[in-house]
């Protein structure tokens, strides 16, 4: 990948001979090597047998869990939160783990439709809840940087499942809480 960086740093007409260039296409692997880190792990892995079982059927929420990855047009980030809630049937997973599962699905080259179905999905396997809802609202820098260039945009998707997709007040509830503060 280095060798690649070079070769993309000449390209564009710089010297990647020059000192200031001379270890960047080592540090350009690098990066690019963690933010696509996701290729690298499993679910099995990160959630490392951190389900607990449970009595508690209400509604569970992580909101606001910032948000990296990578589109997979340009290869450049978009940024922003993710909410996910699900209602749980036995099982409950272990509070970090849903920050992780978003991590590993957000770094890889996405569309951020696709990342929402995959965290949404993951979860549901994970915990085997009666329902799971994930809304994601982040801003693409290949629409700030270039292209239309609209700075003030902000794409929202939703992944709604199971009790989340049937029953309206449950994906009311949800979405509400997802909007405070
Ligand atoms: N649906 C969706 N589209 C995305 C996402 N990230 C980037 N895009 C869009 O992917 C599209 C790629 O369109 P193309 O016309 O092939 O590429 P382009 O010429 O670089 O497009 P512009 O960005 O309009 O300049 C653009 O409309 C991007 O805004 C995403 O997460 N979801
Ligand atoms: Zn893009």
């Amino acid at each position: 990948m280095e060798e690649h960086y070079r070769a993309i740093i000449e390209s564009i007409g710089e010297n990647p001979q020059r000192e200031g260039l001379l270890r960047t296409p080592l540090r350009a692997a690098k990066a690019m090597e963690f933010l696509t880190q996701g290729y690298e792990q499993d679910v099995d892995e990160i959630v490392n047998g951190a389900v607990f079982e449970s009595s508690n059927d209400e509604m569970v929420i992580v909101r606001d869990i910032e948000l990296y990855s990578l589109c997979e047009h340009h290869l450049l980030p978009f940024i922003g939160k993710a909410h996910v809630a699900y209602l749980p049937s036995g099982k409950v997973i272990g509070l970090s783990k849903i920050p992780r599962i978003v991590d590993m699905f957000a770094r890889r080259l996405q569309i951020q439709e696709n990342l929402t179905q995959q965290i949404g999905t993951c979860i549901q396997t994970v915990t085997e809840a009666h329902g799971v809802g994930v809304v994601i609202e982040a801003q693409h820098l290949c629409a700030m940087m270039r292209g239309v260039q609209k700075q003030n945009s902000t794409m929202v998707t939703s992944v709604m499942l199971g009790r989340f997709r049937e029953d309206h007040r449950t994906r009311e509830e949800f979405l509400s809480l997802t909007r405070r503060g």
